[in-house]
């Protein structure tokens, strides 16, 4: 099982920043929330912070975790977060956009992140 951390984060009036995978990746163009591979000796959480500011070139805090979620052999393990440093400058991915509750459903995710977005989803319901 190869864990990954992403990063739900939100901002813009309780939208949450997706990021477009680039034609050059593995999943080419398909939408994910940020992040990447755990390295050996890294917590998830250390993991996301060296993730966000290698592609993302910011600094975030980690608000919460989401329950993680197993597809094929990928455990996506989420964490909702909040910039607290720095501005979105893409370096390995081909777009970002910021998404409401009810935008969710019109990228092309990746199939591991499609139980992450409910989750979110539903979460909000019961706030
Ligand atoms: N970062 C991220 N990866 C995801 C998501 N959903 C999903 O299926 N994946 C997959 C794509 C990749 O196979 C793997 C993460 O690899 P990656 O290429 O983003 O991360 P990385 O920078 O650590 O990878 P590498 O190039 O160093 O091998 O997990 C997601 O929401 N975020």
């Amino acid at each position: 099982m190869i864990d990954v951390s992403c990063a739900l984060i939100t901002g813009h009036n309780g939208k949450v920043l997706v990021a477009q995978r680039s034609s050059v990746m593995r999943l080419p163009l398909k939408w994910e929330f940020p992040g990447g591979k755990v390295e050996p000796g890294e917590t998830p959480e250390e993991c996301l912070l060296r993730e966000l500011a290698e592609e993302l070139g910011v600094v975030v805090e980690i608000v919460k975790a989401m329950a993680p979620h197993e597809h094929a052999e990928i455990r996506l393990i989420p964490f909702v977060c909040v910039i607290r440093l720095g501005e979105i400058k893409l370096a390995e991915h081909a777009a970002f956009r910021w998404l409401g509750p009810d935008e969710m459903n019109t990228v092309d995710w990746a199939e591991a992140d499609i139980p992450v977005v409910q989750q979110y989803l539903d979460g909000l319901k019961g706030t």
